[in-house]
């Protein structure tokens, strides 16, 4: 499948867009990929919500020699799990990202320079409110279905809180209504290892160069919680890299940081960090319950039994939780030795759970009578 970015523009003056901590941007991009068609009815919109490092790429390949289909490839097309033969899939970078939507590494048009450290803080119920835009701006008043894991999740989460009469069904992969205190934790650690690289200067680097060393630490100190005991054990055990005298562990961490500095920039990092550690459905709301009694999708929470990030146990709470505020939730899970990453990788699990969402949800009564915890 050959596909395209597209971008959608627009200035304060077309639409005021201020983010919940205050800020009104003066313009706005928003870069996003579509595949499959909208039907006459336009009631066939799937919205897939892409993770930290993740961008709009998330299907098909924008050339015939690109190496390298979208992140969610397996997922996404003719007769796949998402079949765009069946529906309209779209999927946008996020607001504050750095894959063409507007980010930190995007000129502020007061100051004609990148917005650096100077981009507003954000959260995630900004990302999703610029989704909407985006979407009433393709003429969608109703999602089928907002899917995505890890970061993605938490996003189709405040779909269904934040829009409730926008959405019919909700799934949301390894991802949680707030964040821990042990995601938080780590994400801290991310940042204070790019915040201690000299080479950050305060954020102002653009015309010296990232802070090489502070990122690779930071998605170094991420990759770490996104994979598992018994993946390490298997793929590196204590086996040895001979060329670079280290543990084959060690130089998996150091190629994982190499190659991250090369897609991502530090800021942009930070921002996403801090958006996903201020993530709480509930805080407009004061109380979860009342965020919950909100929400009129169905909702599927699916966990991955060695997530350390988002166990299992605390996603089958919420799904109790809604259940209990009179929502519909179910729970799935992937069993897999991979970690927070499966959603990434297994896709035989995955895609029969989301096949089976879609079927169950399209009548109106659905075939599970009660919900499933
Ligand atoms: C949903 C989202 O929006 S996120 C977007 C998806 N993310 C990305 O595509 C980029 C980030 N990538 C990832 O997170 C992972 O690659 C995943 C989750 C997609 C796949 O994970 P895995 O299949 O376990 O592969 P993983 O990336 O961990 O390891 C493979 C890489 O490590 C390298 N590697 C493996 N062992 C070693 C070692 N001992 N020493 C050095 N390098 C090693 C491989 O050569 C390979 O390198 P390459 O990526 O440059 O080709
Ligand atoms: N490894 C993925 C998932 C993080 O939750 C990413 O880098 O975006």
């Amino acid at each position: 499948m050959i596909v395209k970015k597209r971008f959608f523009s627009f200035t304060k003056e077309e639409i005021q867009f201020t983010t919940e901590s205050g800020y009104t941007f003066d313009a706005l991009q928003v870069a996003y990929e579509t595949y499959g068609r909208l039907n006459r009815e336009r009631d066939n919109a799937i919205l897939v919500l892409h993770a930290l490092t993740g961008d709009a790429h998330a299907a098909g390949f924008y050339t015939s020699r690109d190496p390298k289909p979208g992140w969610w490839d397996p997922m996404i097309g003719p007769g796949r799990a998402l079949d765009t033969d069946k529906y309209f899939v779209i999927c946008s970078n996020v607001l504050g990202g750095c894959g063409g939507t507007t980010g930190p590494t995007s000129i502020n048009p007061r100051t004609k320079a990148p917005y650096g450290i100077g981009f507003p803080p954000i959260n995630i119920r900004d990302m999703v409110r610029l989704q909407k835009i985006l979407l009433d701006n393709l003429g969608i008043k109703k999602l089928r279905m907002a899917i995505g894991g890890s970061m993605g999740g938490m996003q189709a989460l405040e779909w269904a809180v934040t829009f409730p009469d926008s959405v019919e069904t909700v799934v949301a992969i390894a991802a949680t209504h707030e964040l821990s205190p042990l995601a938080i934790a780590f994400n801290y650690a991310g940042i204070k290892a790019i915040e201690n690289d000299p080479l950050w200067r305060n954020g102002n680097y653009y015309s010296s160069g990232q802070p090489v060393k502070g990122l690779m630490l930071a998605r170094m100190i991420g990759t770490l919680t996104y994979k598992s005991d018994e993946l390490f054990k298997r793929r590196f055990s204590r086996k040895m890299d001979p060329e670079r005298g280290l543990f084959q562990v060690e130089s998996y961490l150091e190629h994982q940081g190499e190659i991250f500095v090369n897609r991502f920039d530090a800021n942009t990092y930070l921002c996403l960090l801090k958006a996903m550690n201020r993530h709480n459905i509930a805080e407009p709301y004061g109380l979860l319950e009342r965020a919950l009694r909100r929400i009129k999708a169905k909702v599927f929470m699916v966990g991955i039994d060695t997530d350390m990030l988002y166990p299992p146990v605390d996603m089958r709470s919420f799904i109790q939780r809604l259940n209990t505020a009179g929502g519909y939730g179910e729970y799935r899970e992937i069993k897999s030795y991979q970690g927070h990453d499966a959603f990434l990788v297994d896709f035989d699990q995955l895609a029969p759970i989301v096949r089976e969402i879609l079927k169950n949800t399209r009548t109106k009564t659905l075939l599970n009578e009660s919900p499933l915890v």
